[in-house]
């Protein structure tokens, strides 16, 4: 069953065109791993799924709801697809576990003692059970995003979209992010669109690697053939060599 479709979509930002032809399909419990050089499009791909960008062309089907009709109820896409910032985007004057429970509470109308059980298993899960009552400031850039990914699995979301969750962090950091990241990756259940350049993590836990440069996919290949062979693509070859060399 597919989770997110795109056919022939077209972006654009005024006369800028963003997004050029996109067809992709991601089907749901799949890790896709999005990669390319910087303004190549992925931020803007990865937040029209969640309607944080809007399409001019093509259609966008996500969690079997089209994004272009007018009855799409765009607050049960963001229920059901959950997104990971580079920059947290942690509430400053909320706890931690405030920040977990703000919007299952709010939205889901969970009741109380189950959101906080909920989010306590969260914290665990993440390794920041003790870090509960503390406020966001106090944790290291590492920890707010593990507390950030945390707070998005309370909604119980199908689909998780990162956009490049690693690349604020100091690099003593990233690890302990990319193993929260494995660790829901393996989950069979859950769908999983990453941009990032931690190509560790794609070895390790993708299924397919897209890569896509001036706003077109370029490359979509099974993890194998990505990385074992070599991508057909003569701009995807020279991307993967820098990032694997540096
Ligand atoms: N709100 C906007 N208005 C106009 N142009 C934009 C806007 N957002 C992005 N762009 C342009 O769209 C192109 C794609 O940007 P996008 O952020 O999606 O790329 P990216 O691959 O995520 O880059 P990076 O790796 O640097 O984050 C860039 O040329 C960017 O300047």
């Amino acid at each position: 069953m597919s989770m997110i479709e795109f056919h022939d979509v077209q972006k654009y930002y005024g006369d800028f065109h963003a997004l050029h032809d996109i067809n992709l399909t991601i089907d749901a419990g799949e890790t896709v791993v999005l990669i390319g050089p910087s303004g190549s499009g992925k931020s803007t791909l990865i937040r029209t799924i969640n309607g944080l960008e809007t399409i001019q062309e093509g259609k966008l089907i996500v969690n079997g709801q089209d994004l272009a009709e007018k009855k799409t109820d765009m607050n049960r896409i963001r229920k059901n697809v959950g997104m990971v910032f580079q920059h947290f985007n942690l509430y400053a004057n909320k706890t931690i576990l405030e920040n977990i429970m703000l919007a299952p509470r709010m939205v889901l109308h969970r009741p109380e003692d189950e959101n906080k059980k909920l989010a306590m298993d969260l914290l665990d899960r993440v390794g920041l059970a003790d870090q509960a009552p503390k406020l966001p400031a106090q944790l290291s850039g590492g920890q707010q995003q593990r507390i950030a990914i945390a707070r998005s699995l309370a909604m119980k979301p199908k689909a998780l979209l990162f956009d490049e969750p690693t690349s604020a962090l100091d690099p003593e950091m990233i690890d302990d992010v990319l193993n929260v990241m494995k660790d829901i990756a393996r989950d069979s259940a859950m769908t999983m669109l990453v941009v990032t350049h931690e190509m560790g993590f794609a070895r390790e836990v993708a299924n397919r690697v897209v890569f896509m440069a001036d706003g077109r996919i370029l490359e979509d290949d099974s993890k194998e053939r990505f990385f074992d062979g070599q991508p057909s693509n003569e701009r995807a070859r020279q991307f993967l060599s820098k990032i694997i060399t540096h």
